[in-house]
């Protein structure tokens, strides 16, 4: 299903219910890292997921975007229950459905700055869209980097890479983990920028995990995860954000509008 056939059907770009994950960290014992978190993302909206280290920020966002599989409750992406799709076609739904931008860009060294954005075409045998690829990477400040190698690029440049290939695949949900954890202020900006612009498609969703109050404070609706549950009053309340709360979550937790 589409993601504009989704929306018509009243489905949520991306929904969690009850999802909890435990894992074994020695014989007979268990630790549990979500415990029944309920979440929904809107569609046209940047969801922030922020809380304390270790709270199970990422791996929240594993779960929902299929990468990791929960212990109990349910994720469903576009109305599609990610947790019990088969491999082959969990695969196939989030090449064609959705993008997620790593901690880490996993870029492949060997390969310069457009051949690594073109990669997933030539994987699936493809032509890729020179045309967008270049486009993008003019708006990412990289267009003179084409043909570089991604070794020779900052790190911010390398996110940026890392990006505009998650990017140019269209995806309807993009899922970033700390996308601007380790880079300058010019590139956290083009990659907030960049992924606003994603989620002011109302066919499209970003969710985005971060510490960065610059971050947060550009999500339409934030929520807070505190030691595996999502907090009471979660995006209405104050915002643990090196111990700063939101405008935003004050403006809503005051009654005074702003995005739900
Ligand atoms: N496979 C695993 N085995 C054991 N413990 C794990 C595993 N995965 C995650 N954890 C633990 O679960 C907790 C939540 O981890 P997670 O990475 O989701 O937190 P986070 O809120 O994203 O943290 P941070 O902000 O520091 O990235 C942490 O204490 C982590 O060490």
């Amino acid at each position: 299903m589409s993601a504009k056939a989704a929306r018509i059907r009243g489905f949520a770009p991306v929904e969690a219910r009850g999802l909890s994950k435990s894992v074994q960290v020695r014989k007979g014992e268990s630790i549990d890292i979500l415990k029944e978190v309920d979440f929904q993302a809107s569609w046209g909206q940047m969801t922030g997921i922020v809380g304390p280290s270790g709270s199970g920020k990422s791996t929240l966002l594993y779960c929902l975007a299929g990468l990791e599989q929960a212990t109990g409750g349910q994720a469903s992406v576009l109305g599609q229950p990610i947790g019990s799709m088969s491999r082959t076609k969990l695969a196939r739904f989030r090449r064609e459905h959705l993008g997620f931008v790593f901690q880490a860009y996993n870029l492949v060294p060997t390969l310069n700055v457009e051949e690594n954005i073109a990669l997933p075409f030539m994987l699936r045998g493809k032509k890729p869209p020179h045309g967008e690829i270049i486009e993008l990477l003019e708006r990412f400040g990289l267009g003179e980097r084409r043909k570089s190698d991604v070794g020779s690029l900052s790190g911010g440049e390398q996110q940026r890479v890392a990006l505009a290939r998650v990017l140019v695949s269209k995806p309807d949900v993009v899922f970033a983990d700390e996308p601007t954890g380790a880079l300058d202020q010019t590139s956290g900006r083009i990659v907030i920028d960049e992924l606003h612009r994603v989620a002011s498609d109302p066919c499209r969703a970003v969710i985005v995990v971060t510490h960065a109050n610059e971050v947060a404070s550009r999500c339409d609706r934030v929520v807070t995860m505190v030691d595996g549950r999502m907090s009471e009053g979660a995006g209405v309340g104050f915002v643990p954000v090196q111990g700063q709360p939101l405008p935003q979550a004050q403006a809503l937790a005051a009654g005074r509008g702003g995005a739900q």
